[in-house]
């Protein structure tokens, strides 16, 4: 494991206010009670963010993961590996997103059952699964992600908003193969120190980017999986065009998973004439009646 001392109490310093110094990029929040602008979704997402981590740090410490982590026998699944397998086997991986809600399409599924869909998913053809286990703006919990683990053999990314060192200790502990980290929300310093801890907890990491400063940000460190959201955070309006123009930057060695708004097969087969190959999908498969069967169709044929 790598020394993280550095991690111990850090929660508890944590404030909003002071974000710039605790490697949190958005200083700032909307006054509570005023309903947030698309502007600071992202910023008020982070806030609770750190909000809730503190409360969740306070009754389980730093101390207690890392004790309970000796005692976890099962490694990670391989989320990377995963991915590239499916990719050679169809030409394409994907990763099939559940979640209750977004603050982008407010509810979408009225009866939300993480086992089953992941079994649909899994039989679908879906390379890795991404959950989220954001409370307050997507309806999630740490349990969905455990429940849907449990149901299939897929690898599972934790696709929620890591700002703190605690949190990749509990997403290891809660059984997550891999963690998100988003440029737009970090501080370099603070990416490169959550993506060490990550592997040296033998975790994947999924860096996430939205426009090319954060993509030559994210180049910068040293990893294999490189997300690019197409979801614009100021007006959370997809545009296919992000991927576009920025996977064709993105090195060979490097995998490009395109992300949101991701709709159909054409979508699939224009965003990997631009050099992705793996692709992020949640809310278009959700919505089908049958999940499974959206997830094939993106997928095209054997
Ligand atoms: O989805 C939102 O409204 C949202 C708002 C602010 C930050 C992140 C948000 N979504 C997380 C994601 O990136 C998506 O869940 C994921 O890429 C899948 O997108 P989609 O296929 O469009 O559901």
């Amino acid at each position: 494991m790598a020394d993280d001392t550095a991690a111990e109490g850090r929660v508890d310093r944590l404030t909003i206010e002071n974000g710039a110094d605790a490697g949190f990029r958005l200083a700032g929040t909307a006054p509570s009670g005023v309903p947030a602008t698309p502007q600071d979704v992202l910023e008020r997402i982070c806030a609770q963010t750190l909000g809730e981590v503190a409360r969740r740090s306070a009754a389980l410490p730093l101390k207690e993961i890392k004790a309970r982590l000796k005692d976890l026998h099962e490694a990670p699944r391989g989320f990377g590996h995963a991915l590239k397998l499916k990719t050679a086997e169809r030409q394409v991986g994907l990763i099939a997103e559940m979640k209750k809600s977004s603050p982008s399409a407010g509810p979408i599924l009225a009866s939300y059952d993480p086992a089953a869909i992941a079994r649909l998913y899994e039989q679908a053809g879906a390379a890795c699964l991404s959950v989220l286990t954001e409370g307050p703006s997507f309806g999630g919990h740490v349990a969905d992600l455990q429940i849907a683990r449990a149901a299939v053999s897929l690898p599972v990314l934790r696709k929620d908003f890591i700002l703190e060192p605690w949190q990749v200790y509990e997403s290891r502990l809660i059984g997550a193969d891999c963690i998100l980290l988003i440029m737009a929300a970090l501080t370099d310093e603070r990416a490169e120190e959550l993506l060490s801890m990550a592997r040296s907890l033998d975790l994947d990491v999924l860096v996430e980017v939205h426009d090319e400063p954060e993509l030559d940000r994210a180049l910068g460190l040293n990893t294999a999986l490189i997300g690019i959201n197409n979801r614009n955070l100021k007006t959370l309006k997809t545009e296919l065009g992000t991927t576009l123009s920025l996977a064709p930057r993105v090195p060979p060695d490097r995998i490009v998973v395109a992300e949101s708004g991701i709709r159909s097969r054409e979508d699939v087969l224009r965003l990997a004439g631009a050099g992705a190959s793996c692709f992020l999908v949640g809310e278009s498969l959700l919505r089908q009646a049958d999940p499974g069967e959206a997830c094939a169709s993106l997928l095209g044929p054997l």
